[in-house]
C-alpha cells in the first residue's frame, strides 16, 4: 500500500501537469458561399515549464490557433483547458475573467495602452486579474531591466524597452501561460534575443510559454517545435 502511493508520488514528480491542452480544435470563418478551415482537428498539450514555437507559412493557422487557446475566439468544435480548467465554449465575460486570472498574452505591438504609464499598464492587469501586487510589479520592473522607467509613457520608450515592458504587462497576473503572437518581429535581433532569454527564463519559473513566429531564432530557443499547415499539426 505504502510503496504504491510511493509510486504515485514519483509519477506526480516525474511527469509535468499539462498547463494548456488544446483538444481536437476547429475553427471555421464563412463570408457567404465561402468557407476557411482555419484550424481542423488540432490537438496540443504543453507542460508546466516548457516552451514551445509555432511555426507555419502566412495564414496556417498560428493567430487563429493562439486566439482560441487564449478564450479571445471560441472554437467551431473541440476544448481548451488552462490548469484543468475549460475556457472555451463559455460566455465572452467569464472566458475574460479566465483570461485575466491564467493567461499572459504578447503581441508584436500593442501590449501598452499609450495613455498610461509602464507601471499603471502593469497596475491594470493585475487589477483586471483581482491581484494587485506591488511587490511582483517591482520585481518585474527590475528584472525587466526597467528600473527608473515606470513611470514613462510608452511613446517615451526605446523600441527595446517597449518590447520588454510589453513582456512585463503579459507577466503581470503571473499567469500558468503565457501566448505569444510574433513578439520579435519588429525587434532587432539583439532585443530579440533579450526577449527570447525572458522567455526561456520564465518558461524556467514554471510557466507554459507558446509563441507563434516566423523567426527561425524562436524555434531554436523553444524546447519543442510544431509546424502549422492549412490549419492541420504536421
Ligand atoms: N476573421 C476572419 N475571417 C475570415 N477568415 C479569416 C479570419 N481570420 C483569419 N482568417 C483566415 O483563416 C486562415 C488562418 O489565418 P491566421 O491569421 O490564423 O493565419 P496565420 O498563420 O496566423 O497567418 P500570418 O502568419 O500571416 O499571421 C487564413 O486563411 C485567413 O485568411
Amino acid at each position: 500500500m505504502a510503496h504504491g502511493v510511493g509510486l504515485v508520488q514519483v509519477a506526480a514528480v516525474t511527469a509535468p501537469a499539462p498547463t494548456l491542452e488544446a483538444d481536437g480544435l476547429y475553427r471555421f470563418y464563412r463570408a457567404g458561399d465561402e468557407e476557411t478551415q482555419a484550424l481542423r482537428g488540432v490537438e496540443l498539450t504543453v507542460s508546466t515549464g516548457e516552451f514551445v514555437a509555432i511555426t507555419g507559412p502566412s495564414g496556417s493557422g498560428k493567430s487563429t490557433l493562439l486566439a482560441c487557446l487564449a478564450g479571445l475566439d471560441e472554437p467551431d468544435g473541440g476544448t481548451v483547458r488552462v490548469d484543468g480548467v475549460r475556457i472555451s465554449h463559455r460566455p465572452q465575460a467569464e472566458r475574460t475573467a479566465l483570461r485575466a486570472r491564467l493567461i499572459g498574452m504578447l503581441f508584436q505591438s500593442g501590449n501598452l495602452l499609450e495613455h498610461l504609464t509602464v507601471r499603471a499598464n502593469i497596475d491594470m492587469v493585475q487589477r483586471l486579474a483581482g491581484r494587485p501586487d506591488i511587490a511582483w510589479r517591482n520585481t518585474l520592473l527590475d528584472g525587466l531591466g526597467l528600473t527608473g522607467r515606470g513611470r514613462a509613457r510608452p511613446a517615451q520608450l526605446s523600441g527595446g524597452e517597449a518590447a520588454r515592458a510589453g513582456l512585463a504587462v503579459a507577466l503581470a497576473n503571473q499567469p500558468a501561460v503565457l501566448l505569444a503572437d510574433e513578439p520579435t518581429g519588429e525587434l532587432d535581433r539583439r532585443t530579440e534575443r533579450q526577449v527570447l532569454d525572458l522567455l526561456r527564463d520564465r518558461a524556467g519559473q514554471g510557466t507554459a510559454v507558446v509563441v507563434a513566429s516566423h523567426s527561425p531564432a524562436v524555434a531554436v530557443a523553444a524546447d519543442r517545435t510544431i509546424a502549422l499547415a492549412s490549419g492541420r499539426l504536421q
